[in-house]
């Protein structure tokens, strides 16, 4: 029997969606891998399951394509927020999260049907939270790749956006083989025990970054919602953006708003339905 699998994405951040809420779907980490292959398989970032939820209208569970499950995705959170209002006609839906729930809904932006806003909560930026292996202020943790008296990249910030984030303030937008190399070294290293990803944001004006991500688990990628919302987090709380900018990735853009009175991110992008298809299992 076949599963039938919606490809979509947000921004450039592209996605298998599966609906497992009358089926379980519970793919090996291998198989996982294989389907994200873009040569020989369907080729994701991420492999997003739709699942029944006893709090909200469903849960969402994430694969990275190196097969590893993760706790959230911003991009996908549009994306399956889309899906579950398009089917029930509700202008808002709550989805879990092993990240913690967010509400989608649709914004009145004037900009189409094909947008959606995203209350992702509060951002969490206790040092424990992230988690790092030690305790620093995480407005700008120390860690420096290259020369101490010229280091390439450092102090970046520290955000969870339910998934551990860390954003660097650059001057430039770095170019791939930059971000590849650095976003490699450090997604790994050992101050985040869960490793991390890792942002580049260019702070273009107060109310613009220009944002670029490796993600953990899956690379470069065209885009990353809570990478941006980190990115506009991180840049705030250092003085250098307002609470509400448009984050331009290489895929699209997000506008990220963090509400002073809820102190809730906000997220609001597009979403887009590539193709349909099937998985054999
Ligand atoms: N693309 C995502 C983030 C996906 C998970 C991430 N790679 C991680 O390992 O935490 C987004 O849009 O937020």
């Amino acid at each position: 029997m076949t599963r039938p699998f919606v490809k979509m994405n947000g921004a450039g951040n592209d996605f298998v969606v599966v609906n497992a809420l009358d089926r379980p779907f519970t793919p090996t980490t291998e198989q996982v891998r294989a389907l994200g292959d873009r040569d020989t398989g369907e080729g994701f970032d991420q492999l997003i399951a739709i699942e029944p939820s006893e709090t909200g209208d469903a849960f969402m569970r994430v694969w990275n394509s190196d097969g590893s499950a993760v706790e959230t995705c911003g991009n996908a959170l549009r994306c399956v927020g889309w899906m579950l209002m398009q089917a029930s006609g509700a202008d808002t839906v709550t989805i879990d999260t092993l990240g913690g729930p967010a509400v989608a809904s649709k914004p009145n932006d004037g900009l189409g049907e094909f947008r959606i806003t995203v209350d992702m909560g509060a951002p969490r930026l206790d040092w424990r939270q992230i988690p790092l292996s030690e305790e620093m202020d995480t407005r700008g943790i120390e860690l420096q790749i290259g020369p101490i008296d010229a280091p390439v990249l450092h102090t970046p910030g520290a955000v969870s956006m339910g998934n551990p984030h860390v954003v660097f303030f650059m001057d430039h937008t770095p170019d791939d083989a930059f971000v590849r190399g650095s976003g490699s070294l450090i997604e790994h290293h050992p101050l985040f025990p869960e490793a991390v990803n890792v942002g580049f944001a260019h702070v273009e004006a107060r109310d613009r970054i220009r944002f670029r991500v490796w993600e953990r688990g899956a690379g470069l990628t065209r885009a990353c919602g809570t990478g941006a919302c980190a990115a506009l987090v991180a840049t705030a709380r250092r003085g250098l953006t307002d609470r509400k900018a448009t984050v331009v990735m290489d895929g699209g853009e997000v506008v990220i708003d963090w509400d002073e009175a809820t102190d809730h991110v906000f997220m609001t992008g597009p979403v887009e339905v590539e193709r349909t298809g099937g998985l054999p299992f």
